[in-house]
């Protein structure tokens, strides 16, 4: 069984080969093969064996999966970040060799990255420079009760085949028969929530601004600087974000020493063979304690003017991108509620038909950032955030996804998330400033919004 494997390997390694000689450069090979069910999680875990970074992402019904180990290659655009990572992922897919019968499975060549929350301000974290996707060398998609495995691997004109071949074949074995380590609680050192009067002060000055007609929403995000007792184990934070934050999309993205890892409800655009699907989710209210307590708290953020208004300028925002690249737009009158562990939002859906002549990457441009994350209008906004939020969001709000050889893919909203680095953790939030904003319930909006996360790293 594993002898004629090999040989496929090697065949398709070497027609691989045959093509860099061709187009003389070196080709990218993406074989793939369904597998027996494994874990996404105890995959992504096998992966630290390698000190690879890894990738990992889960959509909201935690139905489909996408775990990558290791970087065969990096799409990395610091100007025009959307045009340029589509004509990268164009040129490198003229020069991949595709091998796989799955025509309708998320499988062979994907990129999975991010775009920095705010391209033009060139205030980047350490690793997480300009616009990044990764080709891994090993995916694993879970779709359903479906389990395949990509290989992906950059073939020179000149490549030993054999040894590279037998490499594979061992790394693969590895990473799916590997042992399941113990995962353990992070124990919380320190928690600090950073400049908290001086955050209130700005919302202050945010709802000063927007009476006196400077912008009409603006978003405004802080951070909690939390430390541990021991290296914060990755795996250990999905394996709590997958178990306790349902209707979240689960991502991870690891550089040398750091991770951005997160559980948002927040999509931004799927499109699957031109069908669009997006998401207005903005107004926020926490969940109740008892179901008649959470029924009456979903029935005042429903009715709630404030909650509405944070809502309606992202429908109206969303809806006017929308119809000017798609047709067929539907979008319901009245949102509804859209409930997370611990808090509800506000939540309409944004279904189209996308132009042939557009892709999801045209759509992310757009629509990036919508009222929900940065306020309305748009350059008011952020200009009022680039001038006094005290932080980097770096890929903080920002849309992190994925995207296949046919431009498929989704994008969700990085938001709930946290940057972590060895045994130290940086936790974002933000939340909607109208002009009728009070800073104490923005804040304690924002308290809850850290709650998820801080859980899953071990802090509550
Ligand atoms: C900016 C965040 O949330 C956004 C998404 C949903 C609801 C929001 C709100 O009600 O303020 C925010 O616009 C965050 O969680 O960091
Ligand atoms: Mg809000």
């Amino acid at each position: 069984m594993i002898e004629i494997k090999e040989i496929n390997i090697e065949q398709a390694l070497q027609k691989a080969k045959t093509k860099a000689i061709e187009q003389g450069k070196r080709a990218l090979l993406s074989i793939a093969e369904p597998i027996a069910p494994i874990d996404p999680i105890l995959f992504f875990q096998s992966g630290s064996q390698y000190q690879v970074p890894r990738t990992f992402w889960s959509s909201a019904d935690h139905d489909f999966f996408l775990v990558g180990i290791g970087n065969e290659m990096t799409l990395h655009a610091n100007n025009d970040t959307y045009r340029q990572i589509s004509v990268l992922w164009q040129e490198l897919l003229e020069h991949t060799v595709v091998e796989h019968p799955f025509s309708n499975q998320k499988v062979g060549p994907i990129a999975f990255g991010g775009f920095p929350f705010d391209a033009d301000t060139n205030q980047y974290w350490q690793g997480f420079e300009g616009s990044q996707f990764r080709v891994p060398r090993f995916l694993l998609t879970k779709d359903k009760d479906h389990y395949f495995l990509t290989i992906n691997v950059m073939v020179e004109h000149d490549e030993d085949i054999e040894t590279l071949s037998a490499q594979l074949v061992e790394d693969k074995q590895y990473l799916l028969s590997a042992p399941f380590h113990p995962l353990f609680t992070n124990a919380i050192a320190s928690k600090q929530e950073k400049q908290t009067e001086e955050w209130k002060q700005l919302v202050r000055q945010a709802t000063a601004e927007i009476r006196e007609n400077k912008m009409s929403k603006v978003v405004l995000a802080r951070q909690m600087e939390v430390t541990y007792h021991h290296e914060i184990v990755i795996s250990q934070v999905l394996e709590h974000l997958r178990r306790e934050q349902k209707n979240s999309y689960l991502f991870a993205w690891e550089t040398e020493d750091a991770c951005f890892v997160g559980a948002t409800p927040e999509r931004l655009v799927r499109v699957d063979e031109q069908h669009l699907l997006s998401t207005c989710l903005a107004g926020t209210a926490p969940r109740g304690e008892s179901a008649e307590k959470d029924e009456q708290m979903g029935s005042f953020l429903m009715n709630d003017q404030k909650n509405r208004r944070e809502h309606q300028f992202v429908v109206d925002m969303i809806q006017e991108a929308v119809r000017s690249f798609a047709e067929n737009v539907h979008i319901p009158d009245e949102p509804q509620l859209y409930r997370l562990k611990n808090l509800q939002h506000l939540y309409t859906p944004v279904r189209a038909k996308l132009r042939d002549e557009y892709t999801i990457l045209d759509v992310v441009a757009k629509l990036h950032p919508t009222p929900a994350l940065s306020g309305f209008p748009r350059l008011a906004s952020l200009h009022f955030i680039r001038k006094y939020e005290q932080m980097q969001r770096g890929w903080y709000g920002a849309p992190i996804g994925w995207i296949d050889q046919d431009f498929n893919g989704e994008f969700a909203v990085a938001i709930r998330s946290a940057l972590v680095n060895k045994s130290s953790a940086t936790l974002f939030a933000g939340c909607g400033v109208v002009e009728d904003s009070d800073p104490d319930i923005e804040f304690s909006e924002t308290t809850i919004k850290f709650t998820p996360m801080l859980q899953a790293l071990g802090g509550l």
